[in-house]
């Protein structure tokens, strides 16, 4: 693949000293137009700067962490890159692709489709991948520097993300992520529809399995946040999973659970900073 490729620039805004800006680009790995969202802090103006990957959940666009997170003002302080896509290829005119809000549109689960008719162009995994090779070749990001997090499907993502591609992602954290895809709903649907029935695809795609044959792959520790009133923590997200996987892995996990916050981006916004300043301090 070939790292310079046209970037079309749609929006721009300046936002904390820096620059807000919305791209869309011709994907490799999806064969469709993809967009992305990026912030750069004034600092990008001197030299490479540290990234951050975040993957949204079900339903999102590259735009909601961006207009709903309120991270930037952290990230103008640290000097650190923000980056977040969508959440799922757009125009396979794929027959009820819209027909669910857990499958389909805006619900890519960021794993590389093995099924038919959703391997065209279902190759989320891959895209995240292609995004961090053009983001490093495009803009002021230094490669040695870049961490992942994410939210719910997000959250799943970029714990599968950074397990398989610690050499790209050097630190992980998520709110409220599905822990364990193979043994949720959502997941099952997703994995069901994407994967079919291989349990070594469904192995590489699920963050707690993918923890039983690592040994401490994140030796700084790994960040979770999770409220306790989200309606979807008892039948989707089975953090406890995660826990006893790292327990079993020694991988260093600082989880905490926080009374009364729900799964929505009130609960992302309110914690958001300590997630940036954790990936910095890596
Ligand atoms: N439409 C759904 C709710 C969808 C939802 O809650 N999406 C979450 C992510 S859930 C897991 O990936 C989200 O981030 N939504 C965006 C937002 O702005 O809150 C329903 O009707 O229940």
């Amino acid at each position: 693949m070939s790292t310079i490729e046209t970037l079309e620039l749609i929006s721009e805004h300046t936002c904390f000293g820096g620059v807000q800006r919305f791209y869309s680009h011709q994907s490799h790995a999806i064969g469709l137009p993809m967009r992305f969202s990026v912030f750069l802090p004034a600092q990008a103006h001197g030299g490479k700067l540290p990234a951050l990957f975040y993957l949204a959940g079900l339903t999102c666009t590259e735009e909601t962490f961006m207009l709903k997170g309120g991270a930037q003002r952290v990230a103008a302080e640290l000097g650190m890159i923000l980056v977040t896509l969508d959440t799922s290829p757009r125009g396979a005119a794929i027959d009820g692709e819209a027909a669910s809000w857990d499958f389909g549109l805006g619900a890519g689960f960021y794993v590389d489709a093995t099924e038919p008719p959703w391997n065209a162009h279902y190759k989320m995994h891959s895209y995240v991948l292609e995004l961090h090779q053009l983001v490093v070749a495009q803009l002021p990001v230094d490669v040695a520097r870049v961490g992942i997090f994410g939210h719910s499907m997000g959250g799943h993502g970029a714990l599968v993300l950074a397990l398989r591609h610690p050499e790209l992602f050097r630190s992980v954290s998520a709110f409220a992520p599905i822990c364990a895809p193979s043994q949720c709903a959502w997941g099952q649907k997703a994995f069901t529809g994407y994967l079919g029935d291989s349990q070594e695809h469904w192995r590489l795609n699920d963050a707690s399995a993918l923890m039983a044959s690592r040994h401490a792959p994140f030796p700084k520790g790994i960040l979770i946040d999770q409220g306790l009133a989200d309606g979807f923590l008892a039948a989707q997200l089975f953090p406890e999973a995660f826990e006893q996987a790292c327990a079993n892995a020694q991988q260093p996990l600082r989880l905490r659970r926080h009374a009364g916050y729900d799964h929505g981006y009130f609960f992302i916004s309110t914690f958001v900073e300590d997630h940036l300043r954790f990936h910095a301090e890596q």
